[in-house]
């Protein structure tokens, strides 16, 4: 049963969302979320306004491709501090109609503390990681839920069997722009980072670069790896800080549809695949030069209980 924090804001989550008559939701307030989002932050100076409503056009049919997939799996952002996980997160959850959790704060929340900061500070990195571990583990009882990770989530394996009971998808940013991003809005709500220095972005780069070496390998666990360097080159840009979160967002979304669409079967029972399965044994009685891969083998019509063994352990 997930804990009183979880199920509150939830509950908070839903009422805001029915409150809002679907306005998150994907559909008709789709445009004016994603311009909120985007607002004037992300590339500037572009024909925005078309550029807008193309990618919000884009992310809307995407999100309900991999809805059908997904069948309600949580989907988990990991990636290093300032990736942007929060902020893609939040797209997502809007559009797949998902809740949008952020572990830190429910770390905070758990603990009765207003920041990640202070648990470090009071208690210690290893209590930070206890509890993260109990939200995760909370968390993976649930069901459509966007949750946005901390960026140290990952050096735990048992958080990864957390994870995986949903979709993981790692935010691959290159060092020197997840450096700038965290010179700019500072470094008190990252205690990792906070070190007093005169120059912001090179210490940060230094700190990020130790901790990406000793996390490299734990990120690559992610089912889908969403890379700003490889966006950024599919759209002729040589900056990945040209690239607004919806861009960002929609290729999570390809991400995970190649995902589920090469790991899952389809959802479906014996009964829903037998007259299709026996309609292609019928045809290729009446018609047996038609050119499927294996017709030697479908020559002969098996038994219904043959068809519904094959489709049981196909299906398995
Ligand atoms: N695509 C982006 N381009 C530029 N800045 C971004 C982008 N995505 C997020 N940011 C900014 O970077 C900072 C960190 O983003 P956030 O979503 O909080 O990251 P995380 O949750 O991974 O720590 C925020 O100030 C946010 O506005
Ligand atoms: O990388 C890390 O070890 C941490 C990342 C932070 O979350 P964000 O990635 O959201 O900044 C937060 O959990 C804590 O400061 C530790």
């Amino acid at each position: 049963m997930p804990c009183l924090g979880v199920r509150r804001q939830i509950a908070d989550d839903q009422a805001r969302k029915c409150g809002i008559a679907g306005l998150l939701r994907v559909g008709d307030g789709l445009l004016d979320q994603i311009g909120k989002l985007d607002e004037g932050n992300f590339k500037k100076g572009h024909d925005s306004l078309h550029n807008s409503v193309d990618e919000a056009l884009l992310l809307k049919r995407k999100s309900e491709e991999v809805l059908f997939y997904l069948n309600e799996r949580c989907i988990y952002l990991v990636g290093m501090m300032g990736s942007g996980k929060s902020t893609v997160a939040k797209i997502l959850a809007e559009v797949l109609g998902y809740s949008f959790f952020d572990s830190d704060k429910l770390v905070e929340q758990a603990v009765g503390m207003p920041s990640v900061a202070q648990i470090f500070k009071v208690h210690s990195e290893a209590f930070f990681r206890d509890n993260e571990s109990s939200v995760l583990r909370d968390l993976s009882s649930m069901r459509r839920l966007v949750v946005a990770t901390g960026g140290g989530a990952v050096i735990r394996p048992v958080n990864w069997k957390y994870m995986k009971k949903g979709l993981s998808v790692w935010l691959d940013v290159p060092l020197d722009a997840l450096a700038r991003r965290i010179a700019q809005v500072g470094t008190a709500s990252r205690p990792l980072l906070d070190q007093p220095s005169s120059d912001p972005y090179t210490a940060a780069f230094s700190k990020l670069s130790m901790l990406a070496e000793q996390r490299g390998e734990a990120y690559a666990n992610a089912d889908a790896r969403v890379s700003l360097e490889e966006i950024a080159a599919k759209q002729g840009h040589d900056d990945v800080s040209k690239l607004t979160p919806t861009d960002i967002a929609i290729e999570a979304l390809l991400k995970i549809e190649n995902f589920v669409t090469e790991h899952s079967k389809p959802n479906s029972t014996v009964d829903d695949l037998l007259p299709s399965l026996h309609a292609l044994y019928s045809f290729q009685q009446f018609a047996p030069s038609w050119n499927v891969r294996g017709r030697q083998s479908l020559l002969r019509s098996p038994s219904i209980q043959q068809e519904r063994s094959f489709l049981k352990q196909w299906l398995q």
